[in-house]
């Protein structure tokens, strides 16, 4: 078999399970026009799976916009309010975490976002979230030290299982290339459902590649079928 076999599996959350990524590009893209500047792919690309803070950062520095992090920030939330009222689920999100935990796999989350945009984003999916056995939040977690693409996420997010699996035991689902390099870091398998205009290279080490989460096999890696 190519894939070794797992026990437990870690999500990524924005663009992975839930389609904000758009809604972030939209935020950010009316922020950028207030001060004449034009958000574009080029840039996304370079801040997508990074924590707020850190996109903030960067897009500031790219376009050469005259302002404040926090200040820039403050606008962007602004515009979460608006934009993350009705965020939808990825196609076979659903599908595939309920069949998961139905079959008793303990599931975690792994998000950059703090807990304050999770609550705004989960809103309207509270039963969703009760299938995941915790929640790591890179932004809200003093125990998560460095934002991907350190592996410190995945190492501290593994290390709340009760069972203490070892990174080996653990599978990771991203869209992101800095998520891929996380987890690839933490020596965990890696699924990456990416944004089909990432370049290959920069996915290059992920374990599976997928159109969908629709297309994902479980028995791949040892996980119970569907029935
Ligand atoms: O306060 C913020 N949190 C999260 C993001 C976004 O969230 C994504 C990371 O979240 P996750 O690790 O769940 O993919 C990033 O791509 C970024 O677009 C952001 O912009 N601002
Ligand atoms: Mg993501």
């Amino acid at each position: 078999m190519m894939y070794k076999k797992v026990t437990h599996v870690i999500f990524d959350l924005d663009g992975l399970l839930i389609d904000s990524e758009k809604l972030y590009t939209e935020a950010f893209t009316n922020v950028c026009a207030m001060y004449g500047k034009e958000f574009t792919w080029e840039l996304k690309k370079n801040i997508l799976g990074f924590q707020g803070h850190e996109c903030a950062e960067k897009i500031i520095k790219a376009l050469n916009i005259p302002t404040s992090v926090e200040k820039f920030m403050d606008e962007c939330r602004k515009e979460y309010e608006v934009v993350f009222r009705n965020v939808q689920l990825m196609p076979g999100a659903q599908k595939l975490v309920e069949h998961l935990h139905n079959k008793g796999v303990p599931l975690a989350l792994a998000t950059s976002s703090g807990q304050d945009s999770v609550d705004l984003k989960m809103q309207n999916h509270k039963d969703f979230l009760k299938n995941f056995h915790h929640l790591t939040m890179g932004t809200s977690d003093p125990e998560v030290t460095k934002g991907k693409p350190d592996p410190a996420i995945f190492l501290v997010c593994a290390s709340k299982f009760p069972d203490k699996p070892s990174p080996e035991d653990c599978l990771v689902f991203e869209d992101a290339a800095n998520g891929v390099k996380a987890a690839c870091a933490a020596n965990m398998q890696v699924v990456v459902v990416p944004d089909p205009r990432i370049e290959p290279e920069e996915l290059k080490n992920a374990t599976l590649q997928l159109k969908s989460l629709e297309d994902f096999q479980p028995a791949l890696f040892g996980l119970p079928p569907y029935d």
